[in-house]
Parts: C-alpha cells; structure tokens; sequence
C-alpha cells in the first residue's frame, strides 16, 4: 500500500492543531515534517519543539525530513521529541553512517535523502542500515516547486540499487495525482504532497486521489 504523506510545510502554523486533525480525519498516513536550518538550505522552519507538540495531538507517523548542516548534532534532540522516522541528508554530513546508526540506536526508524543533482550510488555502502530513501524531486528548501522529471530515471536506478531490501521509497517535492501515478509505476512507496494536498479546495480529496494510485 502507498502511504501518503502531506508535508506540514504548507499548514497555517497559526491553525496547526486543526489542520493535523483534518489530515487524520482525511486518511493521511503520516505526517512530514521539514525541518529547515537557513544554512544546508535558505530557508529557516522548525525544531524539535514543534516535533514535540505534534506528538501530544497525533498517534500518525512523524516524518522527520532534517535539511540541516551536519545533522548529528540534533539526532538525539528529535528522536526524544517524538519523532518516528528521522531522515538526514546525504550531503550534510561527512558523517553518514554513523548518524545512522545513532538514528538507530535511539530507536527510530532511518532514512538518508538525496538533492536532485545527487548520484544514487552515494548511499550503496549503507543500504543495510536504512528503513528509506527520499527522493527530492524539487530542489529542497521551500514548498511549491514544480517537479523535476529526471525523477522517474533516479528511481528506477534506486529500485535497481535496492534490490530485494525492504526500504520504503519516499519522493518529495511537487507531487500530485498526475505525477504520482507515475511515481508509484517507478516503484515509491511513500508520496510527500504539501501544496497539492493542503492547497487543494478538498483536502480529503486529493488524499483519495494519491491513495488510490495503487489500485490503478
Ligand atoms: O522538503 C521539502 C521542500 O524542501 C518538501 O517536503 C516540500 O515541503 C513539499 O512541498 P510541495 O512541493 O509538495 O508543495
Ligand atoms: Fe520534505
């Protein structure tokens, strides 16, 4: 089954609570969560405190998309916030395995995200310590970017890459029904939508449009 995941980015932070409950009472899977540091990217969002007060209002799953420069120094931090997967970038760390492995070792599930411009051979020597890998198909730092197609070619070298491991596939970033269908024919099993979904005039909707895919 396809989980959908809508990116919390394009909330109204000043209406968070009820926007969670819309997307639990919609049929979200989980919630992503992009935490932004204005030096790995421009862009400055949240921190584990935000984390945090998601967890007291929702059992979905928290996905921690991490856009932070040597994301070490907040594994610990996010993990006791409540966090259920805790992804890091591949570029923003000459640290990687071992970060996985401190992901690991506070309990929580792994993923390690690739830029668009980033070969998927960067992450052949830690397959076997990850639970997902995120595709970024926008260039990563803000909501609302339009999809890039050299996507749907990255994935089917990751699928290849994969092999039988169990590792969700994640793609972010310009995501909607359209391009999801072919998304999931490359082999994701995990869609980001921020805009497409909370932009969208019925929520619930364009969530039963990208869960449906699977059974196209
Ligand atoms: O990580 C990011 C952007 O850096 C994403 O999670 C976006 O927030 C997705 O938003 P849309 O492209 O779906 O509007
Ligand atoms: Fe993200």
């Amino acid at each position: 089954m396809i989980k959908i995941a809508p990116s919390l980015l394009a909330a109204d932070i000043l209406n968070l609570a009820r926007d969670v409950k819309m997307l639990e009472e919609s049929g979200a899977h989980w919630l992503h969560i992009d935490v932004m540091d204005g030096m790995f990217v421009p862009n400055i969002t949240f921190g584990p405190q935000y984390v945090s007060a998601l967890r007291k209002i929702t059992n979905l799953v928290l996905d921690v998309h991490l856009m932070v420069e040597k994301p070490e120094r907040y594994i610990e931090d996010f993990c006791k916030a409540g966090a259920d997967y805790v992804t890091v970038h591949c570029e923003a760390t000459p640290h990687l395995d071992r970060t996985l492995q401190l992901i690991k070792f506070h309990g929580k599930k792994t993923g390690v995200a690739l830029n668009p411009a980033t070969d998927v051979r960067s992450i052949k020597y830690v397959l076997d310590k990850l639970d997902m890998v995120l595709l970024m198909s926008v260039n990563p730092g803000f909501g609302g970017q339009q999809f890039i197609e050299s996507t749907y070619d990255k994935l089917n070298e990751l699928k290849d890459l994969i092999g039988e491991r169990k590792i969700e596939i994640q793609v972010d970033g310009g995501v909607n029904d359209e391009i999801g269908t072919k998304l999931v024919a490359c082999g994701a099993t995990v869609l980001v939508a921020g805009s497409y979904i909370l932009n969208h005039t019925n929520p619930k909707k364009a969530i039963d449009l990208l869960k449906n895919i699977s059974k196209n």
